[in-house]
């Protein structure tokens, strides 16, 4: 397995899009699956980490240069990435580790993940950020997403989709006034809203962000690193008031936009994980699982091994 060169360098793709995969939470809620183990690292099937969706997911989509933002036990995280994904990403793939980048605290948040990593960001060149968690299942074509970006014209996007109310409070919220026209965003609300014309589902957020880079930075405060007031979290402090002022497009992840959702899951737990397994291993899947760019050179012994 090669070593990962975090003296590595990105560059914003020819569009200006660079992604960051934030994958450096704790992920308590998988109990003894994540106290030595990063959560996106934890085995799905046949080989498959649960960040090989997301990494699918973004290869399939183009896009060519990605930032990893790792803090939680990431060595098998990125040496997985290294091994599996790097090949796809012509450039660049880069891990930073918020131990290293943002001693003695670390990352303090998700918005702070990214406002540490500014400066790299900006040098590569970036105009766009496409933020993705690393702990989801889903297929998903972000082209899509981002060229409803570009054609609304706002700075923000975020993908969502309806859940069952019932289910909604573990998420950032939208209340609609359309089917998909924001007015305001909870984060995880005791009593989530329903969706426009749905008294029993709430559009959640993915946690899928596109974002113009210089509203980004400035948002972040990314010029005023010792500002107490600083957001560090884009559920709980960017979102909220971004979508008040009328700056958050919401891409419903649906066809069409009041249709059935997709499939779409956060593992975060071990029932949820227990239960995505489990559809993965039925007789039909949802879809396939992410498969692998072809690297030159062996391919992970993981995909050599038994399913687990
Ligand atoms: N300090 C840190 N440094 C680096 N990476 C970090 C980090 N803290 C968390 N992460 C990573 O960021 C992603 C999001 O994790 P969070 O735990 O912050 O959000 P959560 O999933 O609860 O909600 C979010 O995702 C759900 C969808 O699952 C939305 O509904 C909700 O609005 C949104 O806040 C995960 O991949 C996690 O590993």
């Amino acid at each position: 397995m090669s070593k990962p060169e975090p003296n590595d360098t990105i560059a914003a793709g020819p569009d200006g899009l660079v992604a960051v995969l934030l994958a450096g939470g704790k992920g308590t809620r998988l109990g003894p699956l994540t106290r030595t183990e990063a959560k996106p690292a934890v085995p799905f099937a046949e080989g498959r980490l649960i960040v090989d969706f997301a990494m699918h997911n973004a290869y399939r989509s183009n896009i060519s240069s990605m930032l990893v933002c790792t803090q939680w036990h990431p060595a098998t995280l990125v040496a997985h990435l290294e091994c599996n994904w790097r090949a796809g990403f012509s450039q660049g793939l880069v891990y930073r580790d918020g131990n290293r980048l943002a001693a003695p605290d670390g990352y303090r948040g998700t918005a702070h993940a990214v406002a540490c990593n500014a400066p790299e960001l900006e040098a590569a060149g970036t105009r766009e950020l496409l933020v993705l968690a690393g702990d989801h299942v889903y297929d998903m074509d972000y082209r899509k997403m981002i060229a409803a970006h570009r054609a609304v014209g706002l700075p923000v996007t975020v993908a969502a989709l309806p859940v069952p109310r019932s289910d909604a409070s573990g998420f950032g919220v939208f209340e609609t006034e359309g089917p998909c026209h924001a007015r305001r965003f909870l984060e995880k609300p005791a009593e989530p809203p329903a969706m426009y014309g749905d008294p029993d589902r709430a559009l959640i957020s993915m946690g899928i962000y596109v974002f113009d880079w210089l509203w980004l930075r400035n948002v972040l405060g990314c010029d005023r690193p010792d500002d107490p007031n600083r957001p560090l979290d884009f559920g709980h402090d960017v979102l909220p008031a971004a979508v008040t002022r009328g700056e958050v497009s919401v891409y419903c992840f649906m066809e069409p936009a009041t249709g059935p959702a997709p499939y779409w899951r956060d593992v975060g737990t071990l029932s949820a994980l227990e239960h995505t397994r489990a559809d993965f291993s039925a007789e039909t899947r949802p879809f396939d699982l992410p498969v692998f760019p072809v690297v030159a050179g062996k391919p992970d012994e993981r995909l050599m091994s038994p399913a687990r």
